[in-house]
């Protein structure tokens, strides 16, 4: 991989006066250059076929959210990349497994790269792909960009979750399916940035349990926005945008419990409907669901996939935390990291992965019988 490439030069403000100084950036230790989107894409570019996988994947993704494809879209994968070629590893076992299974599932692998933290933790790999605190964005962005392009070469459409507002413009041409998390479907500065990403974001429920928070996100995110951020040479620019019609929930339990339960569903489905959108959920087997315990989520997986197999057409949609190895482990300075194995949340192994990807198949295709 290049580690050079082209970064902006950096303006200054002139030498602040004594007075100024006691008010201008008080607290930013230092600013280093960051690169350019177009910079990235020259480095790592879009070819047509990796255009075409993430087209027809979103095309794809589209057609299940809207119910005229009647797969289930499995969005699959480790909680968090921290090792790209574990990652790469993963979407090699993947690949073939989705193809097998694509007659009842449309697989999306999970490449997500920005983690939301509760309090402080590691942030992902764009924002620190050192692991190690030095925050070298620079290199977190090829690193992505280089891995999301390795995965969508595959024949893999990639979905991953759009934290920070910059960074969009660096990768979004290559995902196919976006989530903004259940910390940030409240802000404002989200659900700008989804009426402008060109593909389906699911909205997660608030960790607290609220669905109407993302309700109202899939809302404001279907209609044109104009706000600031950055065009492709990495400028300041206001974007205009069309607004976002392939916003749609994802159920992803709370802070006190699972929602994923038939009666939870048909509560969502509810509150969709008086809300005048489609009765469609997508629901994260992770997380809230359950509880954080990876061995509770192919539990979780089967019982969305039996209210699929008895004929639930509301149910569009199951996320999974999986990767090579299960369970998680913490990053640990001292130690060498385990190959495979989550350094955020726990993850199943990929044996119980494509046992239950198996299974929620099956449900696909009971419920099209
Ligand atoms: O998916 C990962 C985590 O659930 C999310 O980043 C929040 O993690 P935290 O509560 O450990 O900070
Ligand atoms: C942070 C995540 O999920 P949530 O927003 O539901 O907590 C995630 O999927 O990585």
């Amino acid at each position: 991989m290049r580690t050079g490439g082209k970064v902006p030069r950096m303006n200054t403000l002139p030498k602040p006066s004594e007075q100024q100084s006691r008010v201008v950036d008080r607290r930013i230790e230092k600013t280093v250059p960051l690169l350019t989107p177009l910079a990235l894409h020259d480095e790592f570019p879009l070819s047509d076929d990796v255009a075409r996988t993430v087209a027809d994947g979103r095309q794809a993704a589209t057609d299940v959210l809207n119910g005229v494809d009647d797969r289930l879209l499995v969005v699959v994968g480790p909680c968090s990349v921290h090792d790209a070629d574990a990652a790469l590893e993963y979407a090699e076992r993947l690949r073939p497994v989705a193809e097998r299974l694509s007659d009842g599932l449309l697989v999306v692998m999970r490449v997500y790269f920005e983690k939301p933290r509760s309090t402080l933790g590691w942030k992902g790999l764009i924002n620190d792909p050192g692991l190690d605190g030095s925050g070298d964005v620079n290199r977190g962005l090829r690193i992505a960009r280089r891995l999301l392009v390795q995965v969508s070469e595959l024949g893999l459409p990639v979905g991953c979750e759009f934290l920070d507002p910059i960074t969009p413009q660096y990768i979004a041409d290559t995902v196919g399916w976006g989530a903004i998390g259940a910390r940030t479907v409240e802000s404002q500065v989200h659900r700008q940035l989804s009426s402008g990403l060109s593909m389906p974001i699911g909205m997660k429920n608030r960790p607290d349990g609220s669905i109407a928070t993302a309700v109202d996100a899939i809302k404001a995110a279907a209609v044109p926005h104009v706000f600031t951020g950055i065009d492709h040479d990495g400028a300041p620019a206001i974007l205009h945008t069309r607004g976002n019609p392939d916003c749609h929930l994802v159920l992803r339990g709370s802070d006190s419990g699972p929602n994923y339960d038939a009666e939870s569903v048909a509560g969502a489905q509810e509150l969709l409907r008086k809300a005048g959108l489609a009765e469609r959920v997508v629901i994260d087997a992770s997380h809230g669901n359950s509880r954080k315990d990876h061995r509770r989520q192919p539990v979780v997986a089967e019982e969305i996939g039996a209210q699929v197999a008895a004929g639930n057409q509301a149910i569009v949609g199951v996320m999974l935390e999986s990767f090579l190895q299960e369970g998680r482990q913490d990053l640990d300075p001292t130690r060498e990291l385990v190959y495979g194995q989550s350094i955020t949340d726990a993850c199943m192994s990929w044996d119980t992965t494509e046992q239950t990807l198996q299974k929620l198949r099956d449900a696909a295709i009971a419920r099209r019988g």
